[in-house]
């Protein structure tokens, strides 16, 4: 730690958040009387749709699959442009909640996706926005970003933009019982390196470190609990409040090297987005862990992976961490080959927002020797 103060931040959260097991229930009651509302969903979540208790005409679409691209998103725009809501509800996961927040702002305006893409383009809202969490992992509904996957580029669109920020959001732990134990452990891995990664950032924040603190400490405490019994409800509302936790780290101060790293394993690769930055972890906190000393020995002994740790010790143990909640951690058991290592590692080095928030200077070489750790 320096003693020179730290920057300004500035932290958007939810108007409302209900936290709580049957919330979902108060969406209809916040709402009141609505003349129309777009509950945007996937074919698994759209089962909840009925427990929102919306009032006034209320149309589903609920075509969104994982890691959603502009052709998602363009279909997603034009069942908004038919339905003219009043209000969109998004109602599953990250893939979901990044649509919802896309489509509540851009439906009724000249917008595109194009015209919007980075920090603060987004001209204005004038629908009302409720975000319900299915997942406990990209912490979406806290936060201001959304990630939608160029196809051509091969790479994620990010917006950010206080008009993406939900008028109410809500974290039902009932609803993600239904989570089976794969992607429950990989979304708690992205609730935990949104936290971590925040934390041992560059730009870390002490106020946001708080955040972060309890957010890594949820997912030590519960995400092994939840995978082994997905409804134990109370480790998955302790991991809804980690995944929230990690969304608010992701505004003022956001990921590092993990996620860049992670990224291209995303887009090439198909990977679930959780699932990749468990693979990138153990060998990027090892990485960083010489700069960022203490703050690691603080994760590690959250995480329960132990005290004064080597390097090579802290990656091992938090590869078996991630192994024992039933990850495949190895990059060739997914289909990489070896050849596509170097591509993959100059594609994340250029993701400079990321990049050049992590504490330790990396190399394209570095990023390729993490790939390799990880083959
Ligand atoms: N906005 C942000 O700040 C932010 C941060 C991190 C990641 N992301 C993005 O979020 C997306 C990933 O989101 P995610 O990890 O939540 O996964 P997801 O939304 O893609 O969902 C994963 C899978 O779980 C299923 N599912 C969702 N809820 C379920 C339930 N209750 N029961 C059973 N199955 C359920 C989905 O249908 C899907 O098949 C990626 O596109 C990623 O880039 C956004
Ligand atoms: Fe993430």
């Amino acid at each position: 730690m320096n003693d020179m103060a730290s920057a300004s931040i500035t932290l958007h959260q939810p108007r409302r958040l209900v936290v709580g097991a049957g919330t979902i229930a108060e969406v209809g009651i916040w709402a009141g009387e609505v003349g129309s509302t777009l509950v945007l969903a996937t074919p698994i979540t759209s089962g909840f749709a009925d427990r929102l208790q919306l009032t006034g005409k209320v149309s589903l679409f609920d075509a969104i699959p994982g890691e959603p691209d502009t052709a998602t998103l363009e279909h997603a725009l034009a069942a908004a442009r038919e339905v003219t809501p009043d209000l969109v509800v998004g109602l599953g996961g990250g893939s979901v909640m990044d649509v919802a927040k896309l489509v509540a702002a851009l439906w009724d305006g000249d917008q595109t996706l194009a015209d919007v893409a980075g920090p603060n383009r987004v001209a204005g809202r004038r629908t009302r926005l409720a975000q319900v969490a299915t997942t406990a992992g990209t912490g979406s509904e806290a936060g201001i970003r959304a990630l939608i996957t160029d196809e051509e580029k091969g790479a994620k669109v990010a917006v950010e933009s206080p008009h993406l920020i939900a008028d109410l959001a809500v974290l039902d732990p009932q609803l993600t019982f239904s989570v089976p134990p794969a992607v429950t452990a990989a979304t708690g891995v992205d609730a935990m390196a949104h936290c971590v990664e925040a934390f041992t950032n560059r730009r870390a924040h002490p106020m946001i470190d708080g955040f972060a603190r309890m957010g890594f400490r949820l997912v030590g405490q519960y995400l092994a609990r939840a995978v082994k019994d997905g409804g134990d409800t109370q480790a998955r509302e302790g991991l809804m409040l980690a995944s929230y936790y990690g969304g608010i780290c992701l505004g003022p101060v956001n990921t590092a090297a993990g996620h860049a790293i992670a990224y291209p394993l995303g887009t090439r690769l198909h990977l679930p987005h959780g699932l990749a930055n468990a693979i990138v972890f153990p060998h990027v906190l090892a990485f960083n862990e010489p700069v960022v000393a203490e703050k690691t020995a603080e994760v590690a002994e959250a995480l329960g992976f132990g005290t004064n740790l080597s390097q090579h010790a802290l990656s091992e143990a938090a590869q078996r961490f991630c192994q024992d909640l039933g990850l495949q951690m190895s990059l060739s058991a997914h289909g990489a080959k070896e050849g596509d290592l170097p591509s993959f590692s100059t594609e994340a080095h250029a993701i400079r927002r990321l990049m050049d928030n992590n504490p330790a200077d990396m190399q394209v070489e570095d990023v390729l020797g993490i790939y390799r750790a990880a083959f």
